[in-house]
C-alpha cells in the first residue's frame, strides 16, 4: 500500500504491552511481505522501552522461523556513545532481546548486524558517525542519500518529541549527510551517534512507536505538523508510508492523572 507522502497513519492500541506485540507482528509481516518480492531486507532498529519491548515480542513470536533471516540486515537509528557491551547501549539491549537468538538459532549472519560504533572503536561521536556513514554507503547501491533502501525504520519518541538522537533545538536537526555526532543530549548519555533526517526520510516506511501519557502532548504536536525544530518527530516521514503506533495514553485518549 502506498499513501500520499507526508500522510501519517495512526494506529492506537489499548496499552503498551499490546502495542509492543502488535508492532512485532507488523514488523514480522512486513519483513515476510518484502521477502516475497526482493532481498535483502533492511530494517532500522530503535532504542527505548517500546522499541526494545517490540524486539522481545518478535523473539517470542511463532513467526520467527518463517523469515529467511540470512537476507535481513539490521541497522540502528541512533546509539548512545558507550563502550561495546555496555548495558545502556541500544545495541546491547537489542542483542539481548532478539539478535543473539536470531544469530544462534535462526541463521541471521552476525555480519548482517550493523551497530553504530562507540568509544571501543572510535575516539569521538563524529568519528563514529563518519564510520557509520561509510558503512551505510557501502550498502546503498548508488542511492542518494547514500543509505540502503530501508524497508522499515523504527523510531521511539521521547517526551520532548525527539526521535533517534535528534533533539529539539539541537544542531543535529539540520546536520548534513546521513549521520551525525551528538553532544549535550538532554537524555543521558550526553554523547550519541544518530542518523540525520535525510537518512530517516529516505526510508520506504517510517514507524514511530510511542506509549505513555507523558508523550501525548508531543504526539499531538507532531501530528499537527508543528515545526521540526520544536518537535523533531514531526519530521519523521517515510517515502511510501509513515505509521504512528501508539497506546491509548500516548494518543491522548485517557485523562492525565
Ligand atoms: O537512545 C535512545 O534513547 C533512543 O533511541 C531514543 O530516541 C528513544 O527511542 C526515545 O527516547 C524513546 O524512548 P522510550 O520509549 O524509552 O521513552
Amino acid at each position: 500500500m502506498t499513501e500520499a507522502p507526508g500522510v501519517r497513519l495512526v494506529v492506537v492500541h489499548p496499552d503498551k504491552e499490546v502495542l509492543a506485540q502488535a508492532a512485532a507482528a507488523r514488523l514480522l509481516t512486513r519483513v515476510l511481505d518484502v521477502q516475497s518480492v526482493r532481498s535483502p531486507v533492511h530494517v532500522v532498529l530503535t532504542g527505548g522501552t517500546v522499541g526494545i519491548a517490540t524486539l522481545a515480542a518478535v523473539a517470542a513470536s511463532p513467526l520467527v522461523p518463517a523469515v529467511d533471516w540470512s537476507g535481513v540486515h539490521l541497522w540502528w537509528g541512533d546509539e548512545r556513545f558507550l563502550p561495546d557491551g555496555d548495558p545502556d547501549r541500544n545495541e546491547t539491549q537489542a542483542r539481548e532481546a532478539l539478535l543473539d537468538g536470531l544469530v544462534a538459532e535462526h541463521g541471521l549472519p552476525a555480519a548482517n548486524v550493523h551497530p553504530m560504533p562507540g568509544p571501543t572503536s572510535v575516539a569521538t561521536p563524529e568519528e563514529g558517525a563518519a564510520a557509520y556513514a561509510a558503512l551505510l554507503a557501502e550498502h546503498a547501491q548508488g542511492a542518494a542519500p547514500a543509505v540502503p533502501a530501508f524497508d522499515v525504520l523504527l523510531l521511539g519518541m521521547g517526551p520532548d518529541g525527539h526521535v533517534a538522537s535528534l533533539f529539539p533545538g539541537h544542531e543535529g536537526l539540520t546536520a548534513q549527510g546521513t549521520t551525525t555526532g551528538v553532544h549535550g543530549s538532554p537524555k543521558p548519555p550526553p554523547e550519541r551517534v544518530s542518523l540525520t533526517f535525510d537518512a530517516i526520510r529516505a526510508a520506504r516506511e517510517v514507524w514511530v512507536v510511542a506509549a505513555g501519557a507523558e508523550k501525548a502532548d508531543r504526539v499531538a504536536a507532531a501530528l499537527a505538523g508543528d515545526p521540526v525544530t520544536e518537535v523533531p518527530a514531526a519530521g519523521a516521514v517515510g517515502q511510501a508510508r509513515t505509521l504512528w503506533l501508539l497506546d491509548l495514553d500516548a494518543a491522548g485518549a485517557t485523562s492525565p492523572e
